[in-house]
């Protein structure tokens, strides 16, 4: 579904990602980590076309991302707070980003409802705009946008971070729900055990380079311990 060849990304002179070549097929779960500035967010941003490769092309299903829009149909992401409309309700933004997609309100609606325990009552109906939520309940709006379009490729940069730890086992239940239909997923996270738990390939990245790309199983856990242990 998406191949990488020879990506690079240069900023002043220092190279942040370079990945001569990476495969992801349809259906795989793909976690990826690695510490602070090893390159999880600019790799995305290349494979949603966000910022421009110094070298090397991102294919998503054998197109350039950069001079095709087909693979916008079929992939649902969400990186930060910019992917957001601040001045919006939640309801709002749902209804217009179901609008983009097709969606009827009746379609908004229902698909809204499958997130009721995720939102935990503080989403809907609070008569709040975007910008005036926590940064955990901010995160669940731009999850719950990503998903809305039923995309084919799920692209979440640390969908985790800043939620509370019941959020947090809903939103693997969410994800591993996704994976059971079919999703391909991309997600990065620092937490270890909830990227190993939901997806069953995890790519290392260290100063932008892959430094491990293994299929999980019961030992994964302790060898990115082991890795992460300074
Ligand atoms: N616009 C930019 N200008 C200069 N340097 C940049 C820019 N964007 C990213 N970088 C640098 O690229 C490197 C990779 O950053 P990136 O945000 O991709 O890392 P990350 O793995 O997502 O980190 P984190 O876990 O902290 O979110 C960092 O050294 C960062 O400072």
């Amino acid at each position: 579904m998406i191949e990488v060849r020879d990506l690079q990304k240069n900023y002043n002179g220092v190279t942040v990602v370079n990945i001569p070549g990476v495969t992801v097929q349809k259906g795989e779960t793909i976690g990826l980590v690695g510490n602070n500035g090893a390159g999880k967010t600019t790799f995305f941003r290349m494979i949603l076309d966000l910022i421009r490769p110094t070298h090397g092309q991102v294919f998503s299903k054998g197109e350039n991302v950069r001079s095709t829009e087909d693979w916008k149909q079929y992939t649902g992401s969400h990186l930060d707070e910019g992917f957001l409309i601040d001045f919006l309700t939640p309801e709002e933004y749902f209804n217009f980003i179901g609008k983009l997609n097709g969606l009827t309100p009746g379609d908004v609606q229902a698909f809204l409802d499958r997130f009721r325990d995720f939102f935990n009552g503080e989403i809907l109906e609070q008569r709040k705009y975007i910008r005036d939520f926590s940064k955990g309940n901010q995160k669940k709006v731009g999850v719950a946008a990503g998903v809305m379009s039923d995309p084919e490729l799920l692209i979440l940069d640390e969908p985790f971070a800043n939620l509370d730890p019941s959020s947090q086992i809903r939103l693997k239940s969410l994800l591993k729900d996704l994976k059971r239909q079919g999703m391909t997923l991309l997600i990065s996270s620092h937490d270890l055990s909830h990227v190993i738990e939901v997806c069953d390939r995890i790519v290392l990245l260290e100063k932008g380079q892959v430094i491990e790309d293994m299929q999980t199983d019961e030992t994964t856990l302790q060898q990115l311990e082991s890795y992460f242990t300074v």
